[in-house]
């Protein structure tokens, strides 16, 4: 059995503090616009006073000049109140200047915002309003075998607006963890069952997939420290003791979810750079680098299995004359709907890469003598049949294909590269063949030794 304690995203609350009331009033415009809950106020004693109430700030924007206090001693005192230890604190200043900054900074503020014209402060608005709306939708799962220390624990971390559920056993939780997303799970050491805490930690840490790297954060009665230790060591974040301070535990949920949210943007750029490093960037087929890294992979392949290898290279008719009569862009067009056309027209497995320029190349695994003569034709006629971008064009094909006449042995990766970039060559003599012979037409070799 598993309970959701709570929380619908909702909009950012912004608690905006400035003494002048346009400054204020454009500040509070663009964060309106961008869809923010936002209390404007005009002195320290005001914000503390609202803060210390029953409106829950997730964003404090404060100006540095207040009429009754600075912005320093306004933070400090704002530390002090139930729920405020981890409330982001901004500082909005009109000074542009590195000092500054940085002891604001070392004071404790969150980030500094340098108040420019409203087109480039808005960005900074949006950027920051965006974190914390993120953050507010991360989803915790609570191990707690106590339904009541549950409840109080979910009680507490409902400020920071997360969704926390709640999963009485650990191999529950075990089974919603490989199920559904979550940005951090607490766990108590001591749970009933055949899985305790520790356990469930193991086999969280011992896993192959993206789940081993999720924060956790333990905690226990007793507050012993080599039972904090062998968690720690096995691969807990951090360790709290029952009781739980308020403001410890979401100081520390927060940071461990910000590390999380961090790690997982950090992921996502580096899958989208691997992405771009091998994709072309106008037609979206792959590009010259994953040739090079997958063609002597499919060469050893087919090598090793005895099995056909074919590699044609497809370059469209006259495509200088595109350019020249139509425009550059234009003859990019051609080129992206001719990309697609022949993604259309290929298998799953057949490597389709933008060679340079107007030429691609093909590697089609499997595909004899026969079969790519049909599959050169049909390429052809796909270009011939219907006009690219609007225009009608037409393609030449150089195909080599090599059929070994037996299994190879294994053969180190230069030898594959070297083998590939025959049958590249191979097949680009085929190419500039056809396009001596009157070009919109196929030209075929078969070669049998190794290349
Ligand atoms: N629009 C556009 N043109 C490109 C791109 N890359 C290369 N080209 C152009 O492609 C043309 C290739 O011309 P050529 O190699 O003379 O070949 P062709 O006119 O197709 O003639 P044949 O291949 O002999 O039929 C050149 O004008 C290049 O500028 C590109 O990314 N976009």
């Amino acid at each position: 059995m598993a309970e959701t304690a709570a929380c619908a995203p909702a909009p950012v609350r912004v608690a905006l503090i400035d003494a002048n009331a346009a400054a204020r009033a454009v500040v509070q415009g663009l964060l309106q616009a961008e869809g923010a809950d936002v209390l404007a106020l005009s002195s320290g004693e005001e914000a503390l006073q609202a803060l210390a109430g029953s409106w829950r700030a997730d964003v404090v924007l404060v100006s540095r000049h207040l009429p009754d206090m600075g912005a320093l001693e306004l933070l400090r005192r704002l530390r002090l109140l139930p729920g405020c230890a981890m409330l982001p604190v901004v500082l909005i200043t009109g000074d542009d200047d590195e000092p500054l900054r940085l002891s604001a900074l070392e004071g404790g503020f969150t980030e500094v915002l340098v108040r420019a014209a409203p087109e480039q402060l808005a960005p900074h608005l949006r950027a920051l309003l965006r974190r914390q709306a993120d953050l507010q939708r991360a989803r915790i799962l609570l191990v707690e075998d106590s339904p009541a220390v549950a409840a109080a624990t979910a009680e507490v971390l409902a400020p920071l607006g997360m969704e926390v559920e709640h999963a009485l056993q650990a191999h529950e939780a075990l089974e919603r963890l490989q199920h559904q997303p979550y940005d951090l799970l607490i766990v108590d050491v001591v749970l009933p069952g055949a899985l305790t805490g520790l356990g469930l930690l193991s086999a969280l840490r011992s896993r192959r997939d993206d789940l081993a790297e999720l924060p956790v954060l333990a905690y226990s009665s007793y507050d012993e420290r080599v039972r904090r230790v062998e968690m720690l060591r096995r691969g807990a974040n951090d360790y709290l003791t029952k009781p739980i301070d308020a403001d410890e535990l979401r100081a520390r949920v927060t940071n461990l979810v910000r590390y999380w949210r961090l790690l997982q943007q950090v992921r996502r750029q580096h899958a989208q750079l691997a992405h771009q490093a091998v994709t072309d960037a106008l037609t979206g087929v792959y590009n010259r680098h994953l040739l090079d890294e997958m063609g002597p992979r499919l060469v050893r392949r087919a090598g090793r299995g005895g099995e056909p290898l074919t590699v044609m290279m497809l370059d469209l008719d006259h495509f200088k004359d595109v350019n020249d009569r139509h425009g550059h862009e234009r003859g990019d067009q051609v080129l992206q709907a001719l990309a697609q056309r022949l993604r259309d027209h290929v298998r799953a497995d057949d490597l389709l890469v933008r060679h340079g320029g107007e030429e691609f190349a093909l590697l089609m695994p499997r595909l004899g003598a026969d079969a790519a003569w049909a599959q050169a034709e049909r390429l052809r006629q796909a270009v011939a049949q219907q006009p690219l971008a609007g225009l009608a064009l037409t393609a030449s094909l150089g195909v080599c294909v090599w059929q070994p006449e037996a299994p190879q042995p294994a053969c180190a990766a230069e030898q594959a590269a070297e083998g590939l970039r025959h049958l590249l060559r191979q097949a680009d003599q085929c190419l500039y063949q056809a396009k001596r012979q009157g070009r919109n037409r196929c030209e075929m070799v078969v070669v049998t030794a190794w290349p």
